[in-house]
């Protein structure tokens, strides 16, 4: 791929597993520069991942060819006006915010920058990050290839043609590994109750969701469903399992929750 000097505008979780999935995976650390206001994040991440630091988001910026907008959604417009102070001619913009559109980021940064809006979530520490794309009209080819290749780096990419699907990605995938530790953690409890000790409970859950998650990966020619028939024995205890699940309600519980993150991102995009 393209090498970039690339700025993080913030440098909390979400950049921190970027960076880091970046640097396992060859990207060059010394084109890598994390921006933020306290020191303890940024001295980490120079230790662990050999990055340039600054506590000076103009510093940042003016160093950087891409800036890749990291901050919570409430101090977005903060930041960015601030960074109007810097030329930000020629620089490509990819904002990893839920819930704040491109014309509203536009018109923060008082311009009309390439920008590409994405949604990853935080398995990119691992390099099994799952992250939507959406490019703005200003976005050239070059630069849609640069930020796909970027994202690709810590995960699996997907682009979206219209922005509106950003929100779905978030409901799908950005705030998804949430939902499944939720879920972790309501078995962990439950296999406690049941007399395992806290390692023991967390194994057992870990490692089934592992091979779980391994065996969708492994079998793309067979529906999740049919995964699920083969685990699932006529009357056995899998079968009293799923129907307590499916009596209580779970598909709508799951689409509930799904539509509840699609709609926060909308209230999000009035908000901020
Ligand atoms: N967490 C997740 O799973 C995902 C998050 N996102 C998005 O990523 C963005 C960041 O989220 P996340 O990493 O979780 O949040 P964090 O709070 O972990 O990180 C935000 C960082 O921004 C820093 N910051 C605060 N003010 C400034 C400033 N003026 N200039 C530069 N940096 C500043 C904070 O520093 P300090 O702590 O010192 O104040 C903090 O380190 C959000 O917009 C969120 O919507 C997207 C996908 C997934
Ligand atoms: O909770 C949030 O708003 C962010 C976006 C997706 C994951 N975390």
């Amino acid at each position: 791929m393209q090498h970039r000097k690339v700025a993080f505008i913030g440098a909390g979780n979400m950049s921190r597993s970027i960076i880091s999935g970046m640097v396992k995976s060859g990207y060059p650390a010394q084109l890598i520069t994390a921006s933020n206001p306290s020191r303890p994040k940024l001295d980490a991440l120079q230790q662990d991942q050999g990055i340039n630091i600054t506590q000076d988001n103009l510093e940042a910026v003016n160093a950087a060819e891409v800036i890749v907008l990291a901050v919570k959604p409430q101090l977005m417009e903060e930041v960015c006006r601030h960074l109007q102070q810097a030329n930000l001619n020629g620089k490509l913009f990819v904002s990893i915010a839920a819930g704040i559109e491109s014309a509203r980021l536009q018109q923060m940064l008082g311009g009309d920058y390439p920008l590409v809006r994405t949604m990853p979530n935080t398995p990119s520490a691992l390099g099994l990050g799952m992250t939507g794309l959406y490019a703005d009209a200003q976005v050239t080819e070059a630069d849609r290839e640069f930020a796909g290749e970027l994202l690709k780096q810590v995960g699996e990419i997907a682009w979206v043609d219209s922005e509106e699907m950003i929100n779905g990605v978030t409901a799908a995938a950005g705030s998804s590994p949430a939902y499944f530790f939720l879920f972790l953690e309501a078995m962990q409890d439950e296999a406690k109750k049941m007399g395992f000790d806290n390692a023991t409970s967390r194994l057992l859950v870990q490692q089934a969701m592992l091979g779980a998650a391994q065996m969708v990966c492994n079998n793309p020619e067979l529906e999740i469903s049919e995964l699920r028939a083969q685990v699932t024995s006529k009357a056995g205890t899998t079968a009293a399992a799923l129907n307590h699940f499916e009596e209580n309600g779970i598909r709508e519980l799951v689409s509930g929750a799904m539509r509840s993150a699609v709609k926060r991102a909308g209230e999000m995009a009035k908000t901020f």
